[in-house]
């Protein structure tokens, strides 16, 4: 039996042996492995690319210059584009435009290649914050590579969360392919259903393998992308190079007919199997009704042409979709579940925010959201009866016109402008007649022809407070937005985010403004903590004698109020 070393110290002096014991050798305790940091395991589930991300200085720009080469090596952009963004009053790239168009338009230009089926394409996710200028960084890769196609086909896919943004986008293609012969088509349901067919397909009397389009790039919502997808004979999307999903975040949460999946499908070209198989939605059968003949398939797809013969060999190298997916939020998800719903091909991350020290990023975990280093952010803790009073109290001391006021629904949108007209009208009577402040209301109450005149009205500065839902929370561009008021405030640091994005946009400063209610303060400040935000959001306090003087004709606006919906 071993003898039990014991610790020589521990052992009284009396039970001590003089003859030495022959001990075992001393192992070190095993000891515990230093402790992962915390962002160590945040990041891990994550895409490696995430991890890997290209971090991007916001200050970044690069000049756009004026000399006259076909294309330029720094910025990749052709002397046509060049002079067009001049005309258009651009005269640099953004930070985000600086990373994504080198990255999207390889040297020498021969590369940007409509077809890519033997080097697949990797697909690009991007976060930048709002009003960065993340439209032009998809708009113009697309349109430098398509400017090289001869056959007009649908080869660029742009998908938006609403009509409104849809048409934004729209304008800004325009603005930027004047005179390129490119041809743009929008859907979003505004047209009937066979004038948007007209419009996309033209007539299509026969079917063709390789589709027919009308427009090379389409800017659509998912809803009518689905009925084409489904209905449009000879809507194909194996032309596409380009799918770009913009506020990505959103779009890729909407089930709605599970639409991402079957775009991304209809991406992919069909196996031979798939195409043999009768009940399969690829079948030859199916799509074709046994015409004999191909039109111009696309490469990866010219497995399915009945007319070429298909000899195998062992030298076959597969063929992949030249589609290339663009993903752009300000708050794109770090949800590896969700982003691997996108079935992104050897993905690219590009992340537009300032750089932090390794500390400052070791407290941070969760996801995290930068916002316009322009934007100065403030929050009124206050009981709810005062936030009307708030409101005035910050359009006549703070000069807060030009906003953005948002609150939770279309109703209390509504009814906010009501009380807001009574209070004004009598408050500029008060102060020598001069012109009240015009507030109107954007919801999705309005038919889409009221809503153009608002926001017309609205960016000819004619109304100066526009009183939205968050219908217009997203994307939404109007330049001289220099408030954004949250008269409710926002459930969760996504809305907030892109409420308060509508102002400090292009460079241009803003101040956004949160009414926040006393029992929601709580829950408010731990949003902004959670994303370690709370420091960069200035507390107000507004003191009872300062809101006083709009007391009385609050309250006399109030009853007018009472009185017009007791009427109805
Ligand atoms: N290089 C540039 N120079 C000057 N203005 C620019 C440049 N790039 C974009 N802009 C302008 O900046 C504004 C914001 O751009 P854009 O709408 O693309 O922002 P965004 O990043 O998509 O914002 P959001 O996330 O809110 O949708 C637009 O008015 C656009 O014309």
């Amino acid at each position: 039996m071993f003898e039990v070393p014991e610790d020589e110290g521990a052992v009284p002096p009396e039970r001590r042996s003089s003859t030495p014991v022959t001990t075992l050798p001393r192992f070190p305790l095993p000891s515990q492995p230093a402790l992962p940091s915390a962002s160590t395991l945040f990041l891990q589930g994550l895409d490696q690319a995430l991890v890997e991300a290209d971090i991007i200085d916001p200050a970044k720009t690069i000049a756009i210059p004026l000399i006259e080469v076909n294309v330029d090596p720094t910025t990749r952009l052709s002397e046509k584009t060049r002079k067009r963004l001049g005309e258009l009053g651009i005269s640099e790239l953004f930070a985000v435009q600086t990373a994504l168009l080198p990255f999207l338009l390889p040297l020498p230009p021969a590369r940007a290649l409509l077809y890519s089926p033997y080097e697949p394409l990797r697909d690009v996710c991007v976060s930048a914050p709002t009003g960065s200028g993340k439209t032009l960084a998809y708009a113009l890769p697309i349109l430098e590579t398509l400017s090289s196609r001869v056959v007009t086909r649908l080869r660029a896919l742009i998908v938006l969360p609403t009509r409104d943004l849809v048409s934004q986008v729209r304008e800004t293609f325009e603005a930027l392919c004047k005179g390129r012969g490119l041809k743009i088509g929008v859907a979003t349901g505004q047209h009937s259903f066979s004038q948007e067919q007209m419009q996309l397909v033209g007539d299509s009397e026969f079917p063709l393998q390789g589709g027919q389009s009308k427009v090379d790039i389409l800017i659509c919502t998912p809803g009518r992308l689905m009925d084409h997808l489904k209905e449009t004979p000879n809507f194909t999307l194996q032309h596409l190079r380009f799918l770009v999903i913009d506020e990505a975040d959103r779009l890729i949460t909407q089930a709605f007919q599970d639409w991402l999946a079957q775009v991304l499908a209809a991406t992919r070209p069909p196996t031979a199997t798939e195409a043999l198989n009768p009940l399969s939605p690829a079948s030859l059968d199916q799509m074709y009704a046994g015409i004999p003949y191909h039109d111009a398939l696309a490469p990866a797809w010219l497995h399915l042409a009945r007319s070429v013969p298909s000899i195998h060999t062992d030298l076959d190298e597969t063929k992949h979709s030249s589609c290339q997916k663009l993903l752009f939020s300000a708050t794109l998800t770090r949800d590896p579940s969700k982003i691997a719903a996108l079935n992104l091909r050897d993905p690219k991350y590009f992340v537009v925010k300032e750089s932090i020290g390794e500390q400052e990023e070791e407290a941070m975990q969760g996801e995290q959201f930068s916002m316009p280093a322009t934007l100065t952010e403030h929050m009124i803790v206050c009981q709810t009866i005062q936030k009307p009073l708030m409101l005035f109290y910050l359009v006549h001391t703070h000069s807060v016109t030009n906003a953005l006021v948002f609150t939770k629904s279309a109703e209390s949108t509504t009814r906010l402008v009501r009380l807001f007209e009574f209070f004004e009208h009598a408050w500029a009577s008060k102060e020598g007649g001069r012109k009240p402040v015009v507030a109107r209301a954007y919801s999705s109450d309005l038919s889409n022809a009221e809503r153009k005149s608002i926001l017309e009205k609205f960016r000819d500065e004619e109304i100066g407070i526009l009183v939205c839902s968050d219908l217009i929370s997203r994307g939404i561009d109007i330049s001289h937005v220099n408030h954004v008021v949250s008269y409710d405030a926002p459930v969760d640091m996504r809305k907030y985010v892109h409420r308060v994005g509508r102002t400090a946009r292009a460079g241009r400063t803003g101040d956004a403004w949160s009414l926040v209610e006393e029992q929601e303060a709580r829950y408010f400040k731990k949003m902004l903590s959670t994303a370690n935000h709370l420091n960069q959001v200035a507390k107000m306090k507004v003191a009872d004698k300062v809101l006083a003087p709009f007391m009385e004709h609050y309250e006399d606006a109030l009853k007018q109020l009472r009185e017009v919906y007791s009427r109805t």
